[in-house]
């Protein structure tokens, strides 16, 4: 225990909770923070700054993360909290950099924020009201992207979370920006399974961060999912299209917000399969989505992207008010059923702003669950000059290009 202690009581520490949603880890850290301030934007863009962003380079890039990693920073203060509407804010990070709406993520950090009763870390913790009837708690955190209202299955004891039940949170207005739009691809981006077309036809919406949405059929895979043997070519096909949408500008037009005024693009490609998953006794269907974000696969069924494919199904008048549908990941199917997220419309609103079908969406309500996986101290020796900011294998080639000969 000798260089464990030693290297726990470390000053340069940073202190990190490890969850994971579905699979889809997450790392909280919970000392050692920057000091950013100001609105939510405000501390937002600051992080991006290269003295700040080196904690979310440490603790999420190699040797102490991968590319798959992500997590939450708390925000004790923002403009929400001050005004009474959130309890406290967050801002989401991962192995690329920040995102607006990151799901998964959301349902561990409610469960750390029900047990945790240390008031340094979350001040707001003793206002939270715990409902004897249904033992649960009422959470409300500033994200990104807006106000998500979290409901967490709290012990009896009103201090602790409960692992048997699900969280749930209500997100951001989802809607459906485009139907049906045909995405040319360049004849040098294309790829086997696409044949002679020259084209796919894609929908485009918001479940908290823009996602493409396409079937794995429509990408030329007959037998869907099961048909993609290889992960990293999908890549080249996802990539292909995520670029399409980006620099052609009538479709770069579908990834606007109103409070925006630059597209934000699109965070995401999702290749679903209507033909595999598991029921749940509480849905009416179910579908399975490989999740392509940034660099990495979604492990969770990602709960932005549930928003977003909710909101196109509500569009095509395909679910009701208050119906649930299983959003299976490539993980959980794999994993004889377990760990779906499962989500439902449950209010139809309007979208400022919105154009055509994008003018109505629905608020969604997205359940899933998060278990601890361990709690970690992270070190940096003052002589270690590999580890400070981290790395990231897959990009040390361009770096290496990029460097003067010495
Ligand atoms: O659950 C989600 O919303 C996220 N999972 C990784 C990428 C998405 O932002």
């Amino acid at each position: 225990m000798d260089v464990f202690n030693s290297v726990s009581a470390s000053a340069s520490q940073i202190k990190c909770i490890d969850m994971h949603t579905s699979g889809g880890p997450v790392r909280i850290p919970i000392s050692g923070l920057p000091n950013l301030i100001g609105t939510l934007q405000e501390q937002f863009k600051q992080a991006h700054e290269p003295e700040y962003d080196q904690i979310r380079k440490r603790i999420l890039l190699e040797p102490r993360g991968h590319d798959g990693l992500y997590g939450g920073m708390l925000r004790k203060d923002t403009e929400f909290v001050q005004s009474g509407e959130a309890d406290i804010g967050v801002l989401y990070i991962h192995a690329g950099g920040y995102s607006l709406m990151c799901g998964h993520a959301t349902l561990a950090i409610s469960r750390f924020l029900i047990d945790t009763q240390d008031l340094e870390v979350f001040p707001n913790r003793e206002k939270l009201k715990f409902d004897k009837e249904s033992l649960t708690t009422e959470l409300r955190l500033h994200a990104p992207c807006g106000l998500l209202r979290i409901t967490v299955p709290t012990m009896s004891d009103g201090k602790s979370s409960d692992p048997n039940r699900d969280v749930s949170f209500l997100s951001v207005p989802s809607f459906a920006s485009a139907l049906n739009v045909e995405v040319t691809i360049p004849p040098t981006r294309r790829w086997k399974e696409l044949g002679t077309r020259t084209s796919v036809t894609v929908d485009i919406a918001y479940g908290g961060s823009f996602f493409a949405v396409v079937s794995a059929q429509e990408l030329g895979f007959a037998n869907g999912i099961k048909d993609i043997h290889d992960l990293d070519e999908m890549w080249k096909t996802v990539n292909a299209i995520k670029d399409t949408i980006s620099t052609t500008a009538e479709l770069a037009a579908y990834t606007y917000l109103s409070t925006s005024p630059d597209p934000l693009l699109v965070n995401g490609v999702i290749v679903r399969d209507e033909t595999i998953g598991c029921a749940r006794e509480d849905v009416t269907g179910f579908e399975t989505g490989v999740i392509f974000v940034g660099s990495a696969i979604d492990r969770s069924p990602c709960g932005s992207g549930t928003g977003a494919r909710i909101a196109l199904a509500y569009a095509r008048g395909q679910r009701k008010l208050g119906e649930k549908w299983a959003y299976h990941s490539l993980l959980s199917v794999a994993s004889d059923g377990h760990g779906p997220f499962v989500g439902s419309p449950v209010e139809e609103v309007e979208i400022p702003g919105g154009k055509g079908v994008g003018s109505r969406g629905v608020v969604v309500k997205t359940e899933g669950r998060a278990y601890y996986i361990g709690a970690t101290t992270f070190t940096l020796e003052k002589a270690d000059r590999i580890s400070t900011i981290g790395f990231k294998i897959m990009e040390l080639p361009a770096a290496i290009r990029s460097k003067k000969a010495v």
